[in-house]
């Protein structure tokens, strides 16, 4: 199942820069193993925000928030899921 996903990130001003150092370096050893494995087709950066958009694919809601909730800057994000269905007028690739 494919869903787009909008992730915006708050991490604190006045977090430690070693924990913050550390953190986004877990969260780029995390989703570059997800996308290696296939589950994390696009992810992008929203021009001028620290935020992205991203298309994950995944078996189903359970493996999604597994994924999701295994994110190192789970707790520093606001996630914002939309479940994409097939659209009738699409090509076939
Ligand atoms: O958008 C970000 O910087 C947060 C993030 C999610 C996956 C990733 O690699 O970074």
């Amino acid at each position: 199942m494919l869903y787009h996903i909008r992730m915006d990130v708050n991490l604190p001003p006045d977090l430690d820069p070693e924990v913050r150092a550390d953190l986004l370096a877990r969260e780029k050893e995390y989703s570059q193993k997800q996308q290696r494995e296939g589950r994390w087709p696009h992810l992008w950066r929203v021009a001028g925000e620290y935020a992205n958009i991203s298309v994950v694919d995944v078996a189903d809601h359970d493996e999604l928030h597994a994924m999701l909730s295994g994110l190192p800057l789970f707790a520093y994000m606001d996630i914002e899921v939309t479940p994409l269905a097939g659209h009738p007028n699409k090509i076939a690739d």
